[in-house]
């Protein structure tokens, strides 16, 4: 029988995350979404055996044999993202939602839509999914389905949890103290598979998204950072062996076999808050003063196809104690807010990232990194009365939310899809930095969560539009399964050498202890024989300055009494040399006193002589 399709009263009005309604049967929709070649056989069967006649949604047919963990899934050639629907537990849910039998596609209900001011939300719509968990579903069945397989093939993946504000996106991924979540499952489940290949020392390390050996110097300088900041990290080892436990009792997760290779595992934790991109694993700022560390805002990089952040920390963990711990440490320093729909509300975009690099021995090293991402929850802001900064954050979160969802649209348009520069990932920093599953280089598994009550209806609607949109990407390019490089020289790696450098670290580190008291102890007595030393040499430069002074003294004196003896006899030999000139002188005065003396007598003599009578000459007196 054929069903009758309602035909749109007025234009579909657009939903603040999508552009368009992907569950709107296909002949109201300008382009025939066709689905994906991927699917094709198992297509045709299924439109053989549809017995009703259903065209509703396309997705339903290909749904009914989209088998979640089928090998088809996982082409080399073309693949698209694991898009999974978890429905929360509520106390009375709505009875709009119906889950298909097969379990993959939910039908919202045409009948009782009429609240909705959306004439296309008033129809019948059918959302396929990978798998649709209900309230019924635990934490296990989550992660065995959605997950495992992933972390097992050890590729990149990415795994996104989308949702409304208090659908339980974090509950999924983190889980709570009982029951945990996806994220402490896949640590645990890394750590298990790869424990008999772990090596202690952080040899090799991500940096700027390119393996890089590191120096003896650089690895001791990551063991002290990882200290540091494990030493900052709540207490969690009783907490922890509970759920060590659980989480074992629930899976069996194998260990790996390999002799030839050796893993290094690393993590790191952001957070994408109002548009900024912050570290959540720094260390606090050395100054006593200032208690909060200060928060930088990093960059996103994306350099030929590789997106890195620059500056983020990156810690080098031995155990999945050590990585939950960081994450327990990390979820500390996230913003959460109450709102109206959820008393702890992430505010922020959350990624925390496990790298497990691989050294093998013949010298080439892999990596998978397992990227966790908990949205923030898009919200009704014009419902809620949200005000002030929520309302900033709120904004800031949709506008992420819908570029993301423009992304997923551009990369499932299958004009586009040869295209990656039309998939404008670089209008958010949520999408820049998921831009390798966006793109298809890495694998991409979106659990979507959905409060199913009447009053999230139309929210629920653009959610499940948003998967939908997620669900019929296929992309073309082949996911990167490994990233090699090649290392000549690195260290043997086998479970002798690394007990062999365990021991040596152990050693080193206690010498290096030993030696710094050693250096100390040196330092003060160095200091203490430094100023007796200079107490001395004071002491004898003044001894020295003082005799040298006093001899200067007394050779001063000698030689002045020297110069003066000498000066008086000169000066008397001087005196007696002008003395005996003088008299001379005056012996020679003396002379030609008596010579004129003389003279005058023979004048006298003469005068007389002349005066006498029987002189010839008369004498004229004046007188
Ligand atoms: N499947 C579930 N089973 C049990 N409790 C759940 C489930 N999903 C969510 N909850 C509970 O609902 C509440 C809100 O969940 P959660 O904080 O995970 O929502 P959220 O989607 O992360 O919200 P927001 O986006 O506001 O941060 C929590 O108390 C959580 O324990």
């Amino acid at each position: 029988m054929e069903k009758e399709y309602p035909v749109p009263l007025s234009r579909e009005m657009r939903s603040f995350l999508m552009p368009r309604d992907p569950s709107v049967d296909r002949r109201f929709r300008p382009r025939p979404n066709k689905k994906q070649r991927l699917f094709d056989e198992v297509i045709q069967e299924s439109d053989e055996s549809s017995t009703d006649g259903s065209d509703t949604e396309s997705e339903y047919a290909s749904t009914n044999c989209d088998d979640e963990g089928s090998s088809t899934e996982h082409s080399e050639l073309e693949s698209g993202p694991q898009v999974f629907l978890r429905l929360r537990p509520v106390e009375s849910p709505s009875k709009l939602y119906v889950i298909s039998d097969d379990g993959n596609v939910l039908i919202t209900s045409a009948a009782a839509n009429e609240n909705t001011s959306n004439n296309m939300n008033r129809m019948e719509k059918h959302y396929s999914f990978s798998s649709i968990f209900d309230s019924s579903v635990g934490q296990r069945d989550i992660y065995d389905k959605c997950v495992r397989p992933k972390i097992m093939e050890e590729e990149c993946v990415t795994v996104m949890a989308y949702g409304t504000s208090g659908s339980g996106k974090t509950y999924t991924l983190l889980g709570d103290n009982a029951m945990a979540g996806v994220i402490p499952r896949a640590v645990e489940h890394i750590f298990t598979m790869n424990k008999n290949q772990l090596y202690t020392t952080p040899k090799v390390k991500l940096v700027n998204a390119h393996m890089v050996l590191l120096e003896d110097d650089a690895v001791m300088k990551e063991m002290q950072v990882r200290r540091q900041l494990l030493a900052l990290c709540p207490d969690i080892s009783t907490q922890y062996h509970r759920l060590h436990h659980a989480i074992q009792g629930d899976h069996e997760f194998m260990p790996l076999e390999s002799e030839d290779v050796s893993v290094m595992i690393w993590v790191s934790f952001v957070e994408i808050y109002n548009e900024l991109v912050y570290d959540l694993l720094t260390l606090p700022p050395k100054q006593a003063n200032m208690s909060e560390p200060r928060r930088k805002n990093l960059k996103i990089v994306c350099n030929k196809g590789q997106v890195f952040i620059k500056g983020l920390t990156s810690i080098f963990v031995k155990s999945g104690e050590d990585a939950i711990k960081l994450l327990r440490l990390g979820q500390q320093r996230i913003t959460y807010a109450s709102t109206a729909v959820n008393a702890n509300s992430s505010r922020s975009h959350c990624v925390f990232t496990v790298d497990v690099l691989k050294y093998h021995r013949s010298g080439i090293t892999t990596r998978s990194s397992y990227k966790f991402c908990d949205l923030a929850g898009s919200e009704r802001v014009d419902k809620t009365g949200t005000i002030g900064s929520r309302l900033r954050e709120a904004q800031s979160i949709n506008t992420s939310l819908m570029v993301l969802g423009r992304c997923l649209d551009a990369a499932s348009s299958s004009k586009k899809k040869n295209n990656a520069d039309v998939i404008p990932y670089r209008d958010s920093k949520l999408t820049l930095l998921l831009q390798p599953a966006l793109l298809g280089t890495e694998r991409l598994a979106m659990i979507v969560t959905v409060t199913p009550l009447d009053k999230y209806f139309e929210e629920n609607l653009n959610v499940l539009s948003f998967a939908s949109i997620a669900k019929n990407i296929i992309f073309k390019q082949p996911i990167v399964k490994q990233h090699n490089t090649r290392y000549s020289g690195f260290l043997e790696c086998n479970q002798s050498s690394i007990i062999r450098d365990m021991k040596r670290i152990e050693d080193l580190e206690e010498q290096a202890m030993r030696l710094r008291a050693e250096i100390d102890q040196l330092n003060y007595q160095h200091v203490l024989q430094m100023q007796l030393q200079e107490e001395k040499l004071r002491k004898e430069l003044t001894d020295r300055f003082q005799a040298s002074l006093e001899m200067n003294l007394s050779q001063g004196d000698e030689r002045l009494k020297k110069m003066l003896h000498m000066q008086t006899r000169e000066f008397e030999a001087k005196m007696a040399s002008i003395k005996r000139k003088y008299e001379e002188e005056i012996e020679d005065l003396k002379d030609e006193i008596v010579d004129l003396k003389n003279e005058n007598l023979d004048l006298k003599d003469e005068i007389e002589e002349l005066k006498s009578p029987n002189s010839d000459i008369e004498i004229i007196d004046d007188e």
